[in-house]
């Protein structure tokens, strides 16, 4: 057996720090996001809004080009690309510190030509974000696993897709067993989400089922991302301070309102992580207030 770790607010201490002066917005990462077909443009803007609010420093969003418009009108500080241009895909996967692909990106053939051409170059200097369909079509079609330090994050069917282990026999030592084997990190998400790593296991005691809404995951893979991009130097340390920082703001929410809108969250970030930059101080009764 081994002994989950328990996440504290302490996570978000160590890895949000005051931006040095001496900065551009390349100092801060470039992500590169790839998702969204006709039906869920939805779910690659909530990951991109999540990427320039955790404040990656440039975001591109591949994406079905029917969804430009929408995206620009939400986010206008991302950049578009059409997903099917793999050859513009490809050069903007390549420099990316960070790439995100799975949310909403659909399990269809184009869905799967997109992601064969983004797994095709990705490399071992990047982050690797592989979400919602990107896990399903991997499961599916015994892709194998691309280049990068690659970060699943798994609902509990999706990680029964690619571990074969039922959600019902999801125990801590079949999902430890099962990371081990892919090599990767893997958030599990669920009621008080688990994070298993080549080291430990860590638990999230926070969040709240006001965080039951669709596009939440979306959020939190766009989230994982911006803050891999960001803060690079770190990469473990940013994705459990992004698994936290997601259900922080949620419980915040929540205080006031019956269930929390995904994007709300991210719209809430640069203000909540301003709050973070300052560490614990005197006055600090508890960082939701
Ligand atoms: N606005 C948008 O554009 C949005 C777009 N989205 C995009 O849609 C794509 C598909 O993703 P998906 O998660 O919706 O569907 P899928 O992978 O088939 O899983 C659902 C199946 O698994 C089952 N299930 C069992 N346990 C579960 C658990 N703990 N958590 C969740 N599910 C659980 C569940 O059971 P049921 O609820 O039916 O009882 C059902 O049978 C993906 O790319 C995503 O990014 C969404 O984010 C929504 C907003
Ligand atoms: N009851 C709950 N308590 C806490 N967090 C929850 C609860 N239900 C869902 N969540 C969170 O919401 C997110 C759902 O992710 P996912 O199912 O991938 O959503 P989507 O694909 O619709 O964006 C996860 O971060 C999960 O931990
Ligand atoms: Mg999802």
């Amino acid at each position: 057996m081994f002994t989950m770790e328990k996440l504290t607010d302490q996570i978000l201490f160590d890895v949000i720090k005051p931006r040095p002066k001496d900065s551009f917005k390349g100092t801060f990462g470039k992500i590169t996001l790839v998702g969204g077909n006709k039906n869920f443009g939805g779910a690659i803007i909530m990951a991109s809004t999540a990427a320039v609010c955790a404040g990656a420093g440039l975001v591109t969003t591949c994406t079905d080009p029917i969804n430009a418009s929408p995206l620009h009108s939400q986010l206008p500080e991302a950049m578009f690309a059409d997903f099917n241009d793999d050859e513009q895909v490809a050069k903007l996967v390549e420099p990316a510190t960070t790439v995100v692909v799975g949310p909403g990106l659909g399990d269809d053939q184009q869905s799967l030509h997109i992601l064969k051409n983004v797994f095709a170059h990705t490399s071992n200097q990047q982050n690797v974000v592989i979400d919602g369909s990107a896990i399903t079509l991997m499961a599916r079609e015994g892709l194998s696993q691309p280049a990068g330090n690659i970060i699943y994050t798994p609902h509990q069917m999706e990680w029964q897709r690619l571990s074969g282990i039922k959600i019902a026999d999801q125990s801590e030592e079949r999902n430890k067993a099962a990371q081990a084997k892919l090599g990767a990190t893997v958030v599990l998400k669920k009621h008080h989400t688990e994070i298993y790593t080549d080291d430990k296991v860590y638990q999230l005691t926070i969040g709240t089922p006001a965080q039951a809404v669709g596009g939440m995951g979306d959020t939190l893979a766009g989230m994982v991302g911006g803050f891999t991009a960001e803060f690079s130097q770190h990469p473990l340390q940013a994705v459990l301070a992004a698994v936290y920082a997601h259900s922080a703001v949620a419980e915040q929410i929540a205080e006031s309102q019956y269930i929390v809108l995904p994007h709300q969250i991210s719209r809430a970030l640069p203000t909540f992580m301003k709050k973070m930059e300052k560490g614990h101080d005197e006055d600090h009764i508890g960082f939701l207030n």
